[in-house]
This record gives C-alpha cells, sequence and structure tokens, in this order.
C-alpha cells in the first residue's frame, strides 16, 4: 500500500427529508486499501457508496468528494468531471446488475464501453482487444466456463463474479461493492470476498466493500469504517475492533451480525 490518496470525502452530509443519512462524514482513501464499510441497516453504507461514485447528490451548501485527485461532486452539485473519475470505479451492486438476456461474456464485454463507441458495443462488434480482456478477466474470476451462457441462467455467485470480471474489462482501479455477498449462500460468498481481495493484493486495486457480516469485515478487510445513524462511529484496524466497540455499533444484539461466529 502507498500513501497516495485517491478518494477524499469531507464533511459529506445527506439529507432525505427529514432524515440525515449522512452526517458530515470525512474519509481518506488510500491506493491499495480494503476497506469494510459497516453498520446497522439504514446507517448510511450506500448513500455513502452511492455518493463516492456520483450516483446520489450530497447536500447542498457543504461536503466535497473527490477520486484520484478530480472531482466528483461538492456542494451538492455533481461535477462536470465525474465521467474521469467514473470510468475508474467499478460499482458491484447486490443485485448483480447483468443484463439477463446477454450473454455473461456480452456483459463483461460490456465494461469496455465508455472505452469504444456504444453503437460497436451494441452490435456485438467487440474489438479484438476487448474480446481478449473480457476473456482474461472471466479467466480470473474463475468462470471462463460460463462465457457463452445467458446471464439471467447463471447462479447468483457466478453473476456476482460476473460483475466484478465486468470492473476488471473497464479497468477500474477502485472497486465500491454494495453488499456483493448479501444475496449469496456462505460458499459462494467467500469465493467473491477472495477474489476482491485477491485484486487488491495481487493487482493493487482499491476496494471499499459495504458488509452486513462483520466476520468477513474481519477476516477479509484490513481496515473498517462503522456508520451508526450516519455518522461516522469507528475508523481503524479490523483487528481493533472489538467487542466493546462492536456492542457500541450494533446494541446488544451485535453477535446476529456474525455469520461463523463472534469473538469472545
Ligand atoms: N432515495 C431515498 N429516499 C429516501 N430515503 C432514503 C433514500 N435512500 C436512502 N434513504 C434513507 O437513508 C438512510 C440510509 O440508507 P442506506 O441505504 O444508505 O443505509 P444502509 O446502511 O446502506 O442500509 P442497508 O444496510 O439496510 O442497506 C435510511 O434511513 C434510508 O431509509
Amino acid at each position: 500500500m502507498t500513501s497516495d490518496p485517491v478518494l477524499s470525502i469531507r464533511a459529506v452530509s445527506k439529507t432525505f427529508g427529514s432524515r440525515k443519512a449522512l452526517n458530515a462524514v470525512s474519509l481518506d482513501v488510500a491506493r491499495g486499501e480494503m476497506i469494510a464499510l459497516i453498520g446497522p441497516s439504514g446507517s448510511g453504507k450506500s448513500t455513502l457508496l452511492r455518493s463516492i461514485d456520483g450516483l446520489q447528490t450530497i447536500d447542498e451548501g457543504e461536503g466535497a468528494i473527490s477520486a484520484f485527485g478530480g472531482p466528483v461532486q461538492a456542494k451538492g452539485r455533481v461535477s462536470d468531471q465525474v465521467r474521469k473519475a467514473r470510468i475508474r470505479i467499478g460499482f458491484i451492486a447486490q443485485q448483480f446488475n447483468l443484463v439477463g438476456r446477454l450473454s455473461l461474456f456480452s456483459n463483461v464485454a460490456l465494461g469496455s464501453l465508455g472505452r469504444i463507441p456504444l453503437v460497436r458495443g451494441l452490435l456485438g462488434a467487440w474489438p479484438r482487444e476487448t474480446r481478449e480482456a473480457a476473456m482474461a478477466a472471466l479467466h480470473r474470476v474463475g468462470i471462463s466456463d460460463y462465457a457463452g451462457q445467458r446471464a439471467n441462467t447463471l447462479s447468483g455467485g457466478q453473476q456476482q463474479r460476473g460483475a466484478i470480471a465486468r470492473a476488471l474489462v473497464q479497468k477500474a482501479k477502485i472497486i465500491l461493492a454494495d453488499e456483493p455477498v448479501a444475496s449469496l449462500d456462505p460458499v459462494s460468498a467467500r469465493k467473491v470476498m477472495e477474489i476482491l481481495r485477491d485484486l487488491n493484493a495481487s493487482d493493487g486495486l482499491t476496494v471499499i466493500v459495504t458488509l452486513h457480516q462483520v466476520d468477513y469485515a474481519l477476516r477479509y478487510c484490513d481496515r473498517v469504517v462503522a456508520l451508526k445513524a450516519g455518522n461516522k462511529v469507528y475508523d481503524g484496524p479490523a483487528d481493533a475492533l472489538d467487542r466493546d466497540k462492536l456492542i457500541e455499533i450494533y446494541g446488544p444484539e451485535f453477535e446476529e451480525v456474525f455469520w461463523e461466529g463472534a469473538p469472545q
């Protein structure tokens, strides 16, 4: 890990009606970090991730988010340069977001849009470089055997790996994964987390992943950021997140957020 900041989040708030989903949250992320974003349901995790990708505007009047040194948004306005940042950010959602009637291969090749003309993508006339990149990405996540299969016939775990492969074809340097394992069985979930971890460790990708399973956060991530009711209540090493802190974040029922056993 180097200390180059790839993301800077400054005093970001987001209000929906009378509810403050984020309350003056600040966060710096260095290149090559793997961060778990945890917190109870409704604590603001998705809102923060979506704000980082410019998919969600933050409150007017304060706050700024930049990526790779360029602005994403500030004071309630998305920057007109947001595309420059977004092309290097891969967003992985809980519900896979593949185009069901297209093949896995086509879905992964779609990651190159933004670099090649849309019409070529729509016609499936992928340049050789894209075809090679798509197959390499499918190999990388271990599902190249399914390249020709329609996305809506793949298992959840395969679809999620496909979404990661698409981010690789996009040449993303940051992966924002919003509850990527929430709909998966434990074996598929672990595989997806291992792939994210490997992309982080071997390729130096910066990963921020929201998780409901705190044991996964502790096992796969070095740094944990916890939100509670829109406030950042923990930001530090995963191994310093002790029982008392977990009770503070989740309340006395905190053991329920562990899939495979809570620390004693
Ligand atoms: N588009 C929206 N309109 C109104 N309220 C919203 C909207 N998006 C989020 N919220 C509210 O903002 C708060 C934070 O939501 P968010 O989805 O960021 O939480 P979360 O921590 O990701 O939750 P979960 O773990 O359940 O996915 C919640 O109270 C939610 O109801």
